[in-house]
């Protein structure tokens, strides 16, 4: 009874299975965007650095490097410009930033015009199907949002950056509670209309189970392709990992993650971080899948940044894969090593 009601869970909507039979998944890391941007304490410019520079030595092909956002409503996310003059640019990674409206774009773009080297291609706009969400994360409408959006996304276009969008509240609203799957098909399908490339479904409170989040791409992916999504799940009440696996079977081949589980939402009270990279890569690693990831390297920089921040490490596959390096380095070779 128990187990043909967990397969029948886990099982994708007939219209939203594998539209890709790739085994790589792209993993975004979010970590000093999504992550940083929700500690208490400004990190330091030198942190957020080291954090990124070792992001990219492990391999993740994507680190969201911060925010264009107003530092009155995002403190944590000022000083982006210097961040990205900062790291060290390898031509194999994205390090896309957050952009809110034209003066976000203005301000980005100013930067990159001075730069005598490039500084990034890519820009991540979002937006909400909850209209009170749009109203405390962005101070405008939905459809205010959409239209702003859309200026950004042709500007950015025009001076020759590619667009990603974000869709929040995909499953729950902090204040307005559960969400119609076709209210987030429609503001995902206005995303791409307007030129993103991809729009990432951000569960922003975590209150997403594989069900919910199949129900919702079953809607979403009526009328757009998994290649065009992006699964982006806070993990606040540990089912994340569920829902990126059931993500995988609705045929999405990005997942959103963060290093050690860090961050949250601004505007989300009581969410916590995104699902922590360690722990997808290990479930990605572990079935088969590649992601060019260096799980020791990953997992070391995850320690690293929850040292740094006097925060636990929410990484449960990280802490594992720790520990079992600490054990492995104390056991002296003899014959039960040689086993
Ligand atoms: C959109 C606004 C700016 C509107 O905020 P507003 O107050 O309505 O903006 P405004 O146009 O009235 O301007 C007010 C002041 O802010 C300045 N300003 C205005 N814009 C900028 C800018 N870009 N950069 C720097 N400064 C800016 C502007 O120049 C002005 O300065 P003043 O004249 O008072 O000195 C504000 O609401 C905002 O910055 N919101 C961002 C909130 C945020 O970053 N939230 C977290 C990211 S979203 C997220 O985490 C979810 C996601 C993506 O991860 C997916 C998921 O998990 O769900």
């Amino acid at each position: 009874m128990l187990r043909s009601a967990t397969v029948r869970i886990l099982r994708a909507p007939a219209t939203c299975r594998a539209a890709s039979t790739s085994r790589f998944v792209r993993i975004v890391e979010v970590g000093p965007r999504d992550g940083l941007q929700n500690e208490k304490t400004v990190v330091s410019p030198d942190v957020k650095v080291e954090l990124i520079n070792r992001l990219q030595a492990a391999g993740l092909p994507t680190i969201e490097a911060g925010s264009f956002v107003s530092p009155k409503w995002v403190p944590q996310m000022a000083g982006t410009d210097d961040i990205l003059r900062r790291i060290t640019h390898s031509s194999a990674t994205k390090y896309p930033v957050l952009v809110p409206n034209s003066k976000g774009l203005t301000n980005l773009l100013d930067l990159l015009k001075s730069s005598p080297t490039p500084l990034t291609d890519e820009i991540a706009v979002f937006t909400a199907p909850s209209e009170s969400f749009s109203k405390a994360n962005t101070n405008c409408t939905v459809a205010e949002s959409l239209e702003r959006l859309s200026h950004v996304v042709q500007v950015a276009q025009d001076n020759g950056l590619r667009v990603r969008g974000y869709v929040s509240t995909v499953i729950t609203c902090p204040y307005e509670g559960r969400i119609e799957p076709h209210a987030v098909r429609e503001v995902a399908k206005a995303l791409l209309d307007m030129g993103c490339y991809e729009v990432s479904l951000g569960d922003t409170t975590g209150a997403g189970t594989p069900q919910t989040i199949l129900e919702m791409l079953n809607a979403v992916q009526q009328h757009v392709d998994a290649s065009k999504l992006a699964a982006h799940w806070h993990d606040t009440c540990g089912t994340a990992i569920a829902n990126v696996m059931a993500a995988l079977s609705a045929g999405i081949r990005v997942v959103d993650s963060s290093v050690a589980g860090l961050g949250g939402c601004p505007y989300s009270p009581g969410a916590t971080g995104n699902v922590a990279t360690e722990d997808v890569v290990h479930v990605l690693h572990g079935d088969g899948w590649e992601t060019g990831v260096d799980m020791s390297k990953l997992a070391a920089t995850g320690d690293w940044i929850s040292r740094e921040l006097g925060r636990p490490n929410e990484s449960r596959a990280g802490r594992a894969w720790l520990a079992k390096r600490a054990r492995e380095s104390a056991t002296p070779p003899g014959p039960r090593a040689r086993l």
